[in-house]
């Protein structure tokens, strides 16, 4: 939610006497919503994704000027708003226009779904919402559709978002699902396949649904050896919030920005959500007999938790090799881990063609490619992207990747199976079909490790030995870790 904004439109004076007439020009548009649009503009038309489009909008906007820290704040509130609401807004909307909404033209209904945010989803006055709104139809839509536009927003003005809801939502009781998906903004599969994962009634569901749409708070990470969670508290002064689990946390509250700090530009520290921190800890934690010196990260692009892993390996006098196979998610890697105090190497292979023989690790973290599920707070267009056939799609090389990962161990080493996903699809059942050989392979020699000691102090893990981090239950993206040790 947000404040009203603070820039107001242009003053036209036309005083008799106060001096020659200028020629009438039409107000200019709002810097903040035009940058807003193009943002939506981008992640529409081209696929875009918004954390990577809205921040270089902002640069450029920054550079122009004049457009401050409130602006770049206010922009962002209303992209990342108004695509995470957007299945509620097309509901209403919907309900607002005689026509079906496939037949409005997409620019125009970004124009609607801008307005519709700032209408039901801040706490902008209407009509600075709606004039602004209509202003910015008017420049980049047209004279002739903002008229349109102006009717939809008035009509969208007419009710609260509550009152909405209760018209445009069909009941729970008739159709729970579909209730949900409108009321929470997600697709209805999603929904769909959040509950089967999380499993329960009404109370659960609607927890976790309403957590993913809210912003996540940024979180670093103090690389081990490399920094402190004082230290990064030192310098981000009052907007420092302890950590909930990971020793190695720090939260910025609203208005932190992580880019100021040395420590992060240094990549002593790092931007890293808890539960992609307890994730390596815990494999990092796992016990084990024998050697611990050589670890892999088989899927490290970009990198965030093969830099933790090899802060923590430097430590221990341990070496990782971080591979990834797309050339420019390595490159990223590399960035990533420079200056990490111990060895480590940075490769480029396909996990499932291993460039490194057979038992070679003592450690290793399989950290797959998958739907993303998990991560829906982070990436607010991702929801509308994705479709159901993504996460089956996913499964065999999520099965490849696992056994090839056991091969990569020695015998008695650890291997971490992780995904940012909570779907049984894409976690569970993997890791069960890999054990039990199904889909014409052998059996793995492999073991389930109990994982929930090893994130020591953290509630309502599962019932184990795997775990499944939730943003309504943990505040962390849903993380799933399974720790298999390799038996022959
Ligand atoms: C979920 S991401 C890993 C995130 C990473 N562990 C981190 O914390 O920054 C999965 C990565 O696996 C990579 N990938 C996909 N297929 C792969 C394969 N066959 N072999 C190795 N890496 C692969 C993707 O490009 C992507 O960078």
């Amino acid at each position: 939610m947000n404040d009203q904004p603070r820039r107001r439109r242009p003053q036209h004076s036309s005083r008799p006497g106060s001096g020659p007439r200028k020629p009438y020009r039409s107000p200019s548009p709002d810097p903040v919503r035009r940058l807003a649009w193009d943002a939506l503009r981008a992640v529409d038309e081209r696929d875009a994704y918004a954390n990577l489009v809205l921040p270089a909008l902002l640069r450029e906007a920054e550079k122009k000027g004049p457009f401050d820290r409130r602006d770049a704040a206010l922009a962002t509130e209303l992209v990342y708003g108004t695509l995470r609401r957007r299945g509620t807004y097309d509901a209403v909307i919907a309900a607002c226009v005689d026509r079906p909404l496939r037949e409005v033209d997409p620019p125009v209904l970004d124009v609607l779904s801008l307005g519709a945010h700032q209408l039901l989803g801040t706490r902008i006055p209407t009509h600075a919402a709606v004039s602004a709104t209509v202003e910015l139809a008017r420049e980049v839509v047209g004279d002739g559709r903002s008229k349109f536009v102006n009717a939809v927003l008035r009509k969208i003005a007419a009710d609260d978002l509550d009152g909405w809801l209760s018209r445009v939502a069909p009941p729970y009781d008739e159709d729970a699902e579909d209730h949900l998906a409108v009321v929470h903004s997600h697709p209805r599969w999603v929904v769909s396949a959040l509950w089967d994962a999380l499993g329960g009634g009404r109370a659960g569901i609607e927890e976790l649904l309403t957590a993913d749409n809210e912003r996540p708070q940024v979180t670093l990470v103090a690389r081990p050896g490399r920094s402190t969670v004082d230290e990064l508290a030192d310098a981000v002064g009052e907007f420092a919030e302890p950590g909930q689990w990971s020793p190695y946390a720090l939260r910025l509250a609203d208005g932190g920005d992580p880019a100021a700090l040395d420590a992060v530009r240094e990549g002593r520290a790092g931007v890293q959500d808890e539960g992609s921190q307890l994730v390596a800890l815990a494999l990092a934690a796992a016990p084990l007999d024998g050697p611990d010196r050589r670890w892999l990260d088989a899927c490290a692009g970009p990198g965030g938790k093969a830099a933790l892993l090899a802060a923590l390996a430097a430590g221990r006098g341990a070496a990782v090799v971080a591979s990834e196979k797309l050339p420019h998610r390595a490159r990223l890697v590399a960035r990533t881990l420079a200056g990490n105090p111990g060895p480590y190497q940075v490769v480029t292979a396909d996990g499932t063609r291993p460039a490194w023989r057979e038992g070679a690790f003592d450690r290793v973290l399989v950290d797959v490619p998958c739907s993303g599920l998990g991560a829906l707070r982070r990436r607010p267009e991702s929801r509308w992207r994705r479709r159901p056939q993504d996460v089956a799609a996913f499964g065999p090389l999520q099965r490849d990747l696992l056994r090839s990962a056991l091969r990569a161990v020695r015998v008695g080493g650890v291997v971490g199976y992780a995904t940012c996903s909570p779907h049984p699809a894409e976690t569970r059942v993997v890791v069960d079909d890999v054990l039990r050989g199904r889909s014409g392979t052998p059996a793995a020699a492999a073991e389930l490790i109990d994982a929930r000691p090893l994130m020591p102090g953290v509630p309502d893990l599962g019932d184990g030995p795997d775990v499944q981090l939730w943003p309504h239950r943990h505040g962390t993206d849903a993380m799933y870790l399974a720790l298999l040790r390799r038996t022959a």
